[in-house]
């Protein structure tokens, strides 16, 4: 299997979010939407340092994201709700503006009974895509999709798998391949509560991946 990106989201406590970083993951997550019951309200008394701090969010408002931008010192900002391509792009100037070379991830639920995401229009302002399951609550459903459907996505942006994956998902992660697939994103099915890892699974999930 090629090399991943492994994302860890949903974090928010302290030394949870110290222990998961010295896993190594690329990216760690933290859900910046009131509707999660992983919504991180304030800023945690430790942010990781040595892999790259992605907020999450549902149709922000602008003035949200750009105070998260500057208090959660973000790397990356993911899109989980109805954004434009336009709101994408703006929330990468306001990146620049801040003199930071922010990314810009834009998730798609998938779901079998509806036509694939129309992501044509996101190639030029996006830098990742998360496919994920479509589910009510935006995203941290822990239920998997039919992997087969990403076969009708022929863009170039790089994507990240998610919804879903879990401790048994190795197998199926194998024999997987698509030519943009580029990460893992980790989440519900890592957790003793919401917003908390299990070490011990992500330690054997991780290490069972990289070999
Ligand atoms: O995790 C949440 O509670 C959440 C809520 C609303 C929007 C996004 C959310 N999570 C973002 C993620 O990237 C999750 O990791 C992704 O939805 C997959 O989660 P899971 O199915 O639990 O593995």
């Amino acid at each position: 299997m090629k090399p991943l990106l492994i994302k860890v989201c949903g974090m928010r406590d302290a030394d949870n979010v110290r222990q998961v970083e010295a896993l190594t993951p690329d990216m760690m997550g933290f859900i910046c939407w009131e509707g999660s019951r992983r919504h991180v309200s304030r800023l945690p008394d430790y942010l990781p340092e040595t892999c790259r701090r992605v907020g999450v969010f549902v149709n922000p408002e602008i003035g949200y994201v750009q105070e998260r931008l500057k208090t959660f010192r973000l790397d990356l900002v993911q899109l989980h709700g109805h954004e434009t391509p336009e709101f994408c792009r703006s929330i990468k100037e306001e990146g620049l503006k801040s003199g930071r070379a922010l990314q810009i991830i834009k998730a798609f639920g998938v779901a079998l009974d509806e036509p694939f995401p129309h992501t044509e229009d996101y190639e030029a302002d996006c830098d990742f895509f998360l496919f994920d399951t479509r589910c009510p609550t935006a995203g941290g459903s822990g239920r998997t999709f039919d992997w087969d459907v990403l076969q009708n996505y022929h863009g170039h942006t790089p994507f990240f798998l998610s919804g879903g994956i879990g401790p048994d998902s190795t197998d199926r992660l194998r024999s997987f391949s698509h030519p943009a697939w580029a990460g893992v994103d980790l989440n519900s099915r890592f957790e003793t509560a919401p917003a908390l890892k299990d070490v011990g699974l992500l330690t054997d999930f991780i290490k069972d991946l990289r070999e």
